[in-house]
């Protein structure tokens, strides 16, 4: 895990639990598996490994996202991957679906704002489930295979809440 260069602005919500569903959904959406391709601008040694100036390099966030080391269930959805036993949200330093380091997402907190309001927004105003027949186990979450990887197309229910 390489540390950013800059300290994190953080903004933990009175709100743990959505707190850890929208990190949950992050973690395992895993929208940009590869994230984006680097270079080595100079000669590195990483862990007693010899990295030669001008080598590409492809920081695999998948394999952090999913790393059996660092998430009780990683294949798995499951908010409690940010939660402890009395349900206060716990940071992880194994969460980075917008990479680490100094060209880490320049818009990781405008992304956060947005997936928290949209996400509260919705689940206030509607209440969703899969279409008349479809069972919840029937959703097939594997993702579309690319550079990133949104889901599958699928159908779903939005009723308003009264
Ligand atoms: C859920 C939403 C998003 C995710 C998961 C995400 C993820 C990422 C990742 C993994 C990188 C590559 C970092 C690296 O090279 O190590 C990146 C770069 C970048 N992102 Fe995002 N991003 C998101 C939304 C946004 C938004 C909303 C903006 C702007 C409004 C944005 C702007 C950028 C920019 C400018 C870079 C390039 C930074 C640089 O190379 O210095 N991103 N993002």
């Amino acid at each position: 895990v390489i540390g950013s260069a800059q300290p994190r602005i953080e903004h933990r919500t009175k709100m743990p639990y959505t707190d850890a569903v929208v990190h949950e959904i992050q973690r395992f959406a895993n929208i940009l598996p590869m994230n984006l391709p680097h270079e080595t601008t100079e000669d590195v040694t990483l862990k007693g490994y010899f990295i030669p100036k001008g080598t590409y390099i492809i920081p695999l966030l998948a394999s952090v996202l999913r790393d059996e080391s660092q998430w009780k269930k990683p294949d798995t959805f499951n908010p409690e991957h940010f939660l402890d036993p009395k349900g206060k949200f716990v940071k992880k330093e194994a969460f980075m679906p917008f990479s680490a380091g100094r060209r880490i997402c320049a818009g990781e907190t405008l992304a956060r704002m947005e997936l928290f309001l949209f996400f509260t927004s919705l689940l206030q105003r509607f209440t969703f489930h899969p279409p008349p027949g479809v069972t919840s186990s029937d959703l097939d979450l594997t993702p579309v295979v690319g550079f990133t990887t949104p889901p599958m197309p699928h159908k779903i229910c939005a009723e308003p809440r009264s």
